[in-house]
């Protein structure tokens, strides 16, 4: 035992009865408080490593570029599972969507399927004309505060485009059933955090009691069953229409797509998996959840680092008009072409990733890590603390400025010299924001037009300022707790219109 022990990372002091060292993170954001904890404790050598007891999981904390990229490269498969959560296992059809099912077959299939066939390149280039109506609406959200003079709530203003976008793309609903949406996952997002907080250290028992005596139990089983019920009429409304014929335009919604897919293969891909009405459900509840959140988060974090940082949004406004030309709209065919567009929105995903730890993984087998100096038992949860990983000084320079041009091509990480630039796609283990391996988020291609268009969209038609008084180093640039990360200030400013009156008609009508 002794041997072993001396092969575990290195942990904190002071590991309480059953909270372990869960009192270093209370009441502070983890991903910070880990951070610091790795710099405290992570071992002379900063093996990007740390080992906690968090309430009743073994946790092993990812915290650097290096300690990632070993993990990645050749531990993957084993941390490739998800830790079992209760009230997560509920809200997810007993976890048969993708997000949280653990490493097994249904996974594979169920991912399987959400990459080839509903987030594509074709199927995210078919959804481009739903992109560019909602751009169009943001405009001319923005247009009239500008024209009122008024400030505008950003969150407000670009979670209201991101919802807008997802629902329609996943359900081709809008309108009122957008705002269903909107309710039920603002409702699901408090009762997750709750209920994993209460999983997280309570034996399984015990924080089934925990969930029964304080009613949380009973708001998770109101939520499912609300959930429930808008799925099952959304998919009663798809089977009642007729289906998209083959080779139409854009081939349906993400619910035309998987029931087509079930009417093709009666039942699924194969063995172990099957496309039940409670699989559709939950894997069209997961492409709702696991992308309006996220990228509206992304947005508003972009709009604050352009607000704090007036040269930057200057040559991103210079880039837009260069590209996009006069008056217009920006076309999607345009982005492309935007270089610096790109590398801000890298910089904004290195400096905010909008799930700073990613999801939580769990081991299924034992890893020797780093060469076999450590040995990581199965059963181990995993944190990748990518908003730590996106500070790591051995990876980048100045880690804590913001300087997009870090990210130009033929930037090296740091900026400087002829490295290709680096991306977040999962190759380069400095820039984690969509994770890496088995587990990477397959939304990369859904979230990148829909991001660049919004902040294009936002910038070639207006100067955004600061309102009255503010100035950018007031701004408070922390997150706000939750599972994702948005400012803890809601982010407040004032659209000026820079489009002639002429072309901003075009906008209101
Ligand atoms: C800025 C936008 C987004 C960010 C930052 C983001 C980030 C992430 C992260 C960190 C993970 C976990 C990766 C891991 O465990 O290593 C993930 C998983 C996932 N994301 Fe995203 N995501 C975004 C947008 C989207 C979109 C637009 C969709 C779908 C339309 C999506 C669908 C998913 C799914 C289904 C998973 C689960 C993958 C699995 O467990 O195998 N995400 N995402």
């Amino acid at each position: 035992r002794r041997r072993s022990k001396s092969k575990l990372p290195p942990s904190p002091p002071w590991r309480l009865p059953l909270l372990g060292h869960l009192h270093h993170l209370i009441g502070r954001l983890p991903h910070r408080s880990l951070h610091d904890l790795h710099l405290r404790y992570g071992g002379r050598g900063k093996t990007g490593l740390l080992l906690l007891q968090l309430g009743r999981r073994r946790t092993l904390v990812v915290s650097t570029a290096a300690a990632a990229a070993d993990l990645f490269k050749h531990h993957d498969l084993a941390f490739s599972s998800r830790p079992h959560n209760a009230a997560a296992h509920k809200q997810t059809y007993g976890s048969r969507n993708v997000s949280f099912a653990p490493y097994g077959e249904h996974w594979r299939q169920a991912k399987r399927v959400v990459v080839v066939h509903l987030l594509s390149a074709r199927r995210v280039d078919a959804f481009a004309p739903v992109r560019a109506a909602e751009a169009a609406a943001l405009v001319s959200r923005a247009r009239r505060a500008a024209q009122a003079g008024e400030a505008l709530s950003l969150r407000e203003l670009v979670y209201g485009y991101t919802n807008a976008v997802v629902t329609r793309a996943a359900a081709g609903a809008a309108g009122a059933t957008a705002e269903r949406i909107r309710r039920l996952m603002a409702e699901s997002e408090t009762l997750a955090a709750a209920g994993f907080q209460a999983d997280g250290v309570l034996p399984d028992a015990a924080a089934a009691v925990f969930r029964r005596v304080t009613g949380l139990e009973k708001k998770i089983d109101g939520m499912v069953d609300d959930w429930d019920r808008f799925l099952s009429e959304i998919i009663a409304e798809h089977e009642q229409r007729a289906p998209p014929a083959p080779g139409q335009a854009g081939g349906g919604d993400i619910v035309d797509v998987l029931l087509q897919l079930r009417r093709d293969q009666q039942g699924g891909a194969g063995k172990g998996f099957e496309l039940t009405d409670d699989a559709v459900k939950a894997i069209t509840k997961d492409m709702i959840a696991a992308a309006t959140e996220t990228t509206a988060v992304t947005l508003e974090w972009a709009m604050a680092e352009l607000a704090r940082n007036p040269r930057v949004m200057r040559k991103l406004q210079d880039e837009i008009a260069r590209v996009a030309g006069a008056g217009d709209a920006v076309a999607e065919a345009d982005l492309s072409r935007m270089g610096y567009l790109r590398a801000v929105i890298k910089e904004v995903l290195r400096v905010h990733p909008p799930a700073p730890l990613l999801i939580p993984r769990e081991s299924m087998a034992d890893a020797a890590l780093q060469g076999g100096r450590y040995e990581i038992p199965a059963g181990t949860t995993l944190l990748v603390n990518a908003w730590a990983i996106g500070r790591d000084p051995a990876a980048w320079d100045a880690p804590e400025e913001f300087r997009p041009e870090r990210f130009l091509a033929g930037g090296a990480a740091g900026g400087g010299g002829s490295r290709p630039a680096v991306d977040f796609r999962g190759t380069d283990y400095q820039l984690l924001p969509f994770g890496a391996g088995r587990r990477i988020c397959p939304g990369i291609n859904f979230a990148q037009p829909v991001l660049e268009l919004a902040l294009a969209s936002l910038l070639r038609h207006f100067d955004w300022e600061l309102p009255a008084g503010v100035r950018p180093d007031d701004m408070d640039m922390v997150e706000a707790p939750g599972l994702s990360a948005p400012p803890r200030v809601p982010l407040v400013l004032v659209p000026k219109s820079t489009v002639p009156y002429s072309f901003s008609i075009l906008y209101l009508i």
